[in-house]
């Protein structure tokens, strides 16, 4: 079998544990930048080429999309399902999950747990968007914010109401959370591959950080997860139509909610919290799959 890599950087430690799970299995794998790939665009051969060199002959493709990237990396991911390779994720699973809001709609229309959350355009619709969500303390978020940058917690409504309106002033798009105080600035990352959650871990915030990521001081420890929990998790995979997948909860009153759903979970801190060998993992999904017949065209892009 050959594998091909989609990401910007062979040296990342997501790309290195899957290129060496790969060829430990006893498969060639190539990491392809995919920003350097590009494309012929027509019925009869679609190809990709990288290098001057078209891609051919690949039997899956794993693609690890970088967030700024996703509008080009997935135009990418499709021109190989146009080609009929198999990806673990499809070019409109890993589109769909990308826009938290997209994300958070699809899994609310599932029945799954999430916190209350609020949209909204105009700043005129403040004191409603507040009310939506029952009132401070709330989080506010940028839609485009990662690792936890963008991530606001108003401990009142006034300041709720300056933070709202300071970021629609810049133009930038927020969503209007629930705060979830009894998680206690914990959350539990799932590893999803197929249809089981391979890994799990707890992450908790630095003291006085309501926020858990890692990159804000944030530590990771294995968890166990609760049935509920575990098929919370899974109920959100399959609502996204991922196969690879890291789906964020937080353990509320009212049970499991789901934060959000990533479609390139990293491998570094769930292999480290957990020891199990998520990289090993994710090629014997694709070994299984390839050998079954599936292909990337799914039927749906
Ligand atoms: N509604 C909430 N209630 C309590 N804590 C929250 C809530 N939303 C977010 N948090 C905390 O803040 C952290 C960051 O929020 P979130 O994961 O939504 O954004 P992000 O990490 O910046 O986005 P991404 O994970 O896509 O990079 C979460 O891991 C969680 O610990
Ligand atoms: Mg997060
Ligand atoms: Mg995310």
């Amino acid at each position: 079998m050959r594998i091909a890599i989609l990401s910007q950087k062979a040296s990342l430690y997501s790309t290195a544990r899957l290129r060496e799970a790969g060829e430990l299995a006893g498969y060639e794998v190539k990491v392809i930048d995919y920003l350097r790939c590009y494309m012929n665009i027509t019925a009869h051969k679609p190809q990709v080429v990288y290098q001057g060199q078209p891609l051919e002959g690949f039997d899956a493709v794993i693609p690890r999309i970088g967030a700024s990237r996703t509008f080009y990396g997935t135009a990418v991911v499709r021109q190989f399902e146009m080609m009929g390779v198999y990806t673990t994720n499809s070019s409109q699973a890993i589109s769909r999950s990308r826009d938290k809001l997209r994300c958070l709609q699809i899994l609310a229309k599932q029945g799954l747990g999430l916190p209350v959350t609020g949209f909204a355009h105009s700043t005129k619709d403040i004191d409603g968007l507040i009310d939506i969500v029952g009132g401070a303390p709330l989080v506010i978020k940028m839609l485009e914010g990662t690792q936890g940058i963008g991530v606001v917690l108003a401990e009142t409504y006034h300041a709720a109401k300056s933070v709202i309106e300071a970021f629609r002033g810049m133009d930038a798009n927020i969503l209007v959370q629930e705060f979830i105080s009894e998680a206690g600035g914990m959350d539990i990352r799932c590893f999803i591959v197929g249809d089981k959650v391979v890994a799990s871990m707890k992450r908790q915030g630095a003291p006085g950080e309501f926020r858990s990521n890692l990159h804000r001081g944030g530590t990771a420890e294995k968890i166990k997860l609760t049935p509920e929990e575990r098929s919370t998790a899974l109920r959100a995979a399959k609502a996204m139509g991922l196969q690879v997948a890291g789906v964020d909860l937080l353990r509320s009153n009212h049970g499991p909610v789901v934060m959000e759903v990533n479609s390139s979970p990293g491998l570094e801190g769930i292999e480290e919290a957990t020891g199990v060998n998520v990289a090993g993992k994710i090629i014997q999904f694709i070994e299984k799959a390839v050998n079954s017949g599936q292909s990337g065209d799914r039927g749906k892009y």
